[in-house]
C-alpha cells in the first residue's frame, strides 16, 4: 500500500527523506506505474528504468527553479508522480486526462514538451544561454536516452554546447535500448565504456585509493582525481564527449541512489558542460519487462501478476502495418531491388517482418529520420528501390531531405507512411495530420491513400511499379476495415474509384473514410437524397476528369479526410474546382486549425464530423442549401 507517495506534496519533500524512505518511495512509484499501465497501456519500460534517477535529480536539484528536461518524455511517469500528479495518474493518456508525455500546462515542473526524440539538449542549451544572458542563476539539466542520442540534432546540440561552454548538465540515460536494441557505432561505443574491464578495474581501484585519502583537497588528491578522470583517455581513447568539450563522469550505476545523489551533487559546482553517463535497465523492477524490454516498451494492457498481455480481440481484422509488411515481403521476392528502411521503429512500421525475410535488405538507421530519407536517396541513386517505412509524424523531422534529396532529384523512393491520421493516446506530438499538406506541394510526388487494407496492397504494388519519381502512401494506425485480401494489382495512377452513383451530392473521400461515406450515402438515400461516393485514391494527381464531371452534375460535394483541412485533400479539390471554374458548393470535412490532444480517436472523429452521421449532416445541409438554386435552374 503506497504510504509516502499519496502524501508527497512535491519534489521538495524528497530532500528530507533518508535512503530508506527514498527506496520505499521508489517501490511505491514502480507499483503505481505497473498497475496503471497494466490497466490502460502506456510506456512501461522506460519509466521503470529511471525511477531512482528521477528521485536523485529531484533530490539534488530544485525544480522548477532548476530546469530538468526529459528527452522524448515517454519515461517521465516517475517525474509526474513526484511532481504532484499522483492523484490524477489514473487518467494517464485518457481523453481529458494526464498526457503520456510532458505538458507545460500540466505542471510548472514540465519545462519542455516533447514526444519526438532528440530535442532535449537543444532546449537545454537554449535555456542555459537565456539564463546566462539574463544574469540568472539556476541549473539546467537534460536527461537523454541512448536511443535519442542517435538523433542528429542531439549531436548538433552537443557540438554547440561544447562551443558555448555554458554551464549545463546532460544526463545520458543509457539502457542499451531504443525501442528495439539501440543501433550503430554510438551504441557500440557506449557499450565499450560500460563494459571495458580494464577501465572499470582501474577506475574502481582509484576510487578505493581516493576514498582512503584525507578529505582535504590536498594537491595529491586533486592530482589523483585528475589522473582518474584522465584514465578514460588511456582505456577508451578519444572519449567522444570530452572531445566535444564536455566533462564526462561515469558510468554511474543508475540504481545506487547514494552514488547517484553524490555524483549529481558534485556537478552542481562544476563549470561548463558536464555529461553524467548513467547505466539503467529498461523495465527495471518488473521481471517480464526486464526480460523483454523490446516488447515492454509500450505494452497493451496486461495482467500485472502474470505479465500476460491482453490478446488481440478475436475476429479483429489485420492491422494496416501487418498487411503492409506481408505485401512488401511478397513484392520483394520478385523485385530484388526492393529494400526497406526504418528510423528505430522496426516493429511499429513492420520493417522487422521484412528484415526476418530479407535481413540484408532491411535497415534500421536509429532515430535518424533525416538520414533515413537521404540514405534512401542514395540507395535509389545506386539503382535500388528503397521503401522508407515511417510514421507520418516522424517524417516531419526529415522534410528538407524529402524536398531536397528525393523530390528535386525525382528519385523513385517510396514513403510508406504509417500512423497517418488521429493516433489516439500519444496525442498531439504523434498525430499524423500534416503529411498531405507538406508533400502535396512537391513537384513530381504521387500521393495515395487506400480505402482499406486490401487496397493498401494494390497501392504498394502500384508504387513499386512506378519509377518516374517519389510516391507516398498513407494509412492509419491500427486494424484494417476487415475486407477480403485480393491478389495485389497495379492501379492506374491518378484514377479514382466511383463506389456509388448519385446526382444530388458527391461524397469524395480520401482513405478509409470512404467506408464512412458509403454508410452516410445509405442514410441519405432513406431521405431521398442520392449521394455519389468516390474513393479518391490519389491526392496527387487528382482524378480531375471524374471529379469535374461529377461536380458538374451534383454541383455540391463533401470532401472527407483524416488530416488537417489546411492544405489537405479537400484543399486539392477546392483548387481543382476553382481552376476549372466549377459552379459547385464544396464542404471540406477534416481536422480544423487546432491541436488534437491525446484521447480516443472516435471522440475526435465525432467532434470533427468524420463519421457517417457527420458526413450525412454536411451533405444534407449542402443539398438543402442548394435546393432553391436547383428549383430556379429547373435542375
Ligand atoms: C523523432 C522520433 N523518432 C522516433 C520516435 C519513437 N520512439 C519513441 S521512444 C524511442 C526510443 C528512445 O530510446 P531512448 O532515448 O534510449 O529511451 P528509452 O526508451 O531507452 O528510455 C523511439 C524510437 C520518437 N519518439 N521520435
Ligand atoms: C514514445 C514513442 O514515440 C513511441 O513509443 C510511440 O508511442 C509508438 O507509437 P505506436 O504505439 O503507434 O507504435
Ligand atoms: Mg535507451
Amino acid at each position: 500500500m503506497a504510504e509516502i507517495l499519496p502524501r508527497l506534496q512535491g519534489p521538495q519533500d524528497l530532500k528530507a527523506m533518508d535512503e530508506a524512505q527514498l527506496t520505499q518511495l521508489a517501490a511505491e512509484i514502480r507499483r503505481v506505474i505497473i498497475d496503471t499501465v497494466a490497466r490502460q497501456g502506456g510506456h512501461l519500460g522506460a519509466s521503470l528504468g529511471v525511477v531512482e534517477l528521477t528521485l536523485a535529480l529531484h533530490r539534488v536539484f530544485d525544480s522548477p527553479k532548476d530546469r530538468i528536461i526529459w528527452d522524448t518524455g515517454h519515461q517521465a511517469y516517475p517525474h509526474k508522480l513526484v511532481t504532484g500528479r499522483f492523484h490524477r495518474f489514473a487518467t494517464l493518456r485518457q481523453t481529458g486526462g494526464l498526457s503520456g508525455f510532458l505538458k507545460r500546462d500540466e505542471s510548472p515542473h514540465d519545462i519542455v514538451e516533447a514526444g519526438h526524440a532528440g530535442t532535449s539538449i537543444s532546449h537545454a542549451v537554449g535555456l542555459a544561454r537565456a539564463r546566462d544572458l539574463r544574469g540568472e542563476k539556476h541549473h539546467v539539466v537534460a536527461v537523454i536516452g541512448d536511443g535519442a542520442l542517435t538523433a542528429g540534432m542531439a549531436f548538433e546540440a552537443l557540438n554547440h554546447a561544447g562551443h558555448l561552454g555554458t554551464d549545463l548538465l546532460i544526463v545520458l540515460n543509457d539502457n542499451s535500448m531504443s525501442i528495439a536494441p539501440n543501433v550503430g557505432g554510438l551504441a557500440r561505443y557506449l557499450t565499450q565504456i560500460r563494459t571495458d574491464p580494464a577501465y572499470e578495474r582501474m577506475r574502481a581501484e582509484l576510487e578505493r585509493v581516493l576514498e582512503q585519502l584525507p578529505r582535504v583537497g590536498s594537491q595529491a588528491v586533486r592530482w589523483l582525481q585528475r589522473f582518474k578522470d584522465s584514465l578514460k583517455y588511456l582505456v577508451v581513447p578519444g572519449m567522444l564527449f570530452e572531445a566535444l568539450g564536455f566533462r564526462y563522469i561515469g558510468p554511474v550505476d543508475g540504481y545506487r541512489l547514494r552514488d547517484l545523489i553524490r555524483v549529481l551533487e558534485s556537478t552542481r559546482s562544476m563549470r561548463g558542460p558536464v555529461l553524467v553517463h548513467v547505466i539503467t535497465q529498461k523495465g527495471k523492477g518488473y521481471a517480464p519487462a526486464e526480460g523483454d524490454p523490446w516488447t515492454w516498451h509500450g505494452p497493451r494492457p496486461f495482467n500485472p501478476a502474470t505479465g500476460k498481455m491482453e490478446p488481440a480481440r478475436p475476429g479483429e481484422p489485420p492491422s494496416y502495418t501487418s498487411v503492409f509488411a506481408r505485401t512488401l515481403v511478397e513484392l520483394a521476392r520478385n523485385e530484388p531491388r526492393l529494400v526497406a528502411i526504418t528510423a528505430a521503429m522496426p516493429d511499429g512500421t513492420g520493417v522487422a517482418t521484412f528484415a526476418r525475410a530479407f535481413p540484408e535488405r532491411a535497415f534500421d538507421v536509429g532515430i535518424a529520420e533525416q538520414h533515413a530519407v537521404t540514405f534512401a536517396a542514395g540507395l535509389a541513386l545506386g539503382g535500388l528501390r528503397p521503401v522508407v517505412a515511417i510514421y507520418s509524424t516522424f517524417l516531419q523531422r526529415a522534410f528538407d531531405q524529402v524536398v531536397h534529396d528525393v523530390g528535386l532529384q525525382r528519385l523513385p523512393v517510396i514513403f510508406a507512411i504509417d500512423r497517418a491520421g488521429i493516433v489516439g493516446a500519444d496525442g498531439e506530438t504523434h498525430q499524423g495530420l500534416y503529411d498531405i499538406a507538406y508533400l502535396r506541394p512537391l513537384p513530381g510526388f504521387v500521393l495515395m491513400a487506400p480505402r482499406d487494407e486490401n487496397e493498401l496492397q494494390h497501392m504498394l504494388k502500384t508504387a513499386v511499379a512506378y519509377e518516374a519519381g517519389p510516391v507516398a502512401i498513407r494509412w492509419p494506425r491500427g486494424s484494417g476495415v476487415g475486407v477480403p485480401l485480393e491478389e495485389p494489382r497495379v492501379l492506374p495512377i491518378g484514377r479514382a474509384e466511383l463506389l456509388r452513383s448519385g446526382r444530388d451530392v458527391a461524397l469524395i473521400a480520401y482513405g478509409p473514410l470512404a467506408h464512412a461515406a458509403l454508410k452516410a450515402a445509405g442514410q441519405l438515400a432513406q431521405e431521398g437524397i442520392q449521394a455519389a461516393v468516390v474513393n479518391a485514391r490519389f491526392a496527387k494527381p487528382l482524378d480531375e476528369a471524374l471529379l469535374c464531371d461529377l461536380l458538374a452534375t451534383t454541383r455540391c460535394a463533401v470532401t472527407i479526410e483524416e488530416h488537417v483541412l489546411a492544405g489537405g485533400f479537400g484543399s486539392a479539390v477546392l483548387e481543382m474546382a476553382a481552376r476549372h471554374g466549377l459552379d459547385a458548393r464544396i464542404r471540406c470535412l477534416g481536422v480544423p486549425d487546432r491541436v488534437v490532444e491525446h484521447g480516443d480517436p472516435a471522440h475526435f472523429r465525432t467532434l470533427f464530423g468524420l463519421t457517417p452521421e457527420g458526413i450525412a449532416r454536411a451533405a444534407r445541409e449542402l443539398v438543402g442549401a442548394a435546393a432553391p438554386r436547383r428549383r430556379r435552374a429547373g435542375g
